[in-house]
């Protein structure tokens, strides 16, 4: 279980979140929806420890997090996509892949079956696995982005707006992995951001509205 307790987080010196309550069960399939700049990323990073939370806790699996580093998050199982992918553009999509795990020092045999089993996910990332990662177009670059996610997100991954951008066909692809991701992996919970609900209903339990900071109360949540 992923839970976010009353969080709050200033930027600059603003308040950016004010008092988030969120959670996210095991294997649970969660969507964040929000206006741009309503704080759906802020979230996902306050989540992963990549920014200092103000007030309020994070808790993942009963453990209290709010201090921890990213690194500590990711030892959880907690696997991050964020919107700007962050892929080192002269490494291979494969090193890429691997990058996170070696990070955590996995052993090898554990860090070749999560490889492999991402790569039977998502197997359009065979083909371009020995290329550089900065040749990929934005939306296999979304797909490696996913896959390096999973390689350590054995409890959650969080994917932040993973379909802005990308053509229909590359959208629909990609809904088609999450969908093979929830029925193979049904323990891995997936945190999922976007602005517009359309696209996620096939592939959510859950729905929060985000707007400017604060989480609404679903009678307010006009998803439409
Ligand atoms: N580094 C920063 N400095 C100042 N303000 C920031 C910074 N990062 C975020 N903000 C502000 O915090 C608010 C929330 O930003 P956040 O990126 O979380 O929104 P978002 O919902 O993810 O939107 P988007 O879809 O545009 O990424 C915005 O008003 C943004 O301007």
């Amino acid at each position: 279980m992923l839970r976010l307790e009353n969080v709050s987080v200033d930027i600059a010196g603003a308040p950016v979140l004010r008092g988030v309550n969120l959670a996210v069960p095991p294997g649970g399939r969660v969507a964040l929806i929000g206006r741009n700049g309503a704080g759906k990323t802020t979230t996902l990073r306050a989540l992963m420890g990549l920014l200092p939370v103000r007030g309020g806790n994070i808790v993942v699996d009963g453990q209290n997090c709010t201090g921890a580093p990213a690194y500590r998050r990711a030892a959880l199982g907690i696997g991050y996509a964020p919107e700007e992918r962050r892929l080192f553009g002269s490494f291979t999509v494969l090193e890429n892949l691997r990058l996170p795990a070696e990070v955590l020092r996995l052993p090898q045999p554990e860090m070749a079956r999560r490889l492999d089993l991402v790569l039977t996910l998502l197997p359009e990332l065979r083909d371009f696995a020995p290329r550089k990662a900065a040749g990929l177009s934005g939306g296999q670059g979304k797909m490696v982005a996913l896959g390096r996610a999973l390689m350590v997100g054995t409890r959650a991954v969080l994917l932040d707006e993973p379909f802005q951008g990308l053509a229909p066909a590359l959208a629909q692809r990609y809904a088609e992995a999450l969908a093979r991701l929830r029925d193979a992996l049904p323990d891995v919970a997936i945190l999922i951001t976007e602005s517009s609900p359309a696209l996620l209903r096939q592939l959510v339990e859950q729905t929060f509205v985000i707007e400017r900071g604060e989480i609404l109360d679903p009678a307010d949540a006009l998803t439409d």
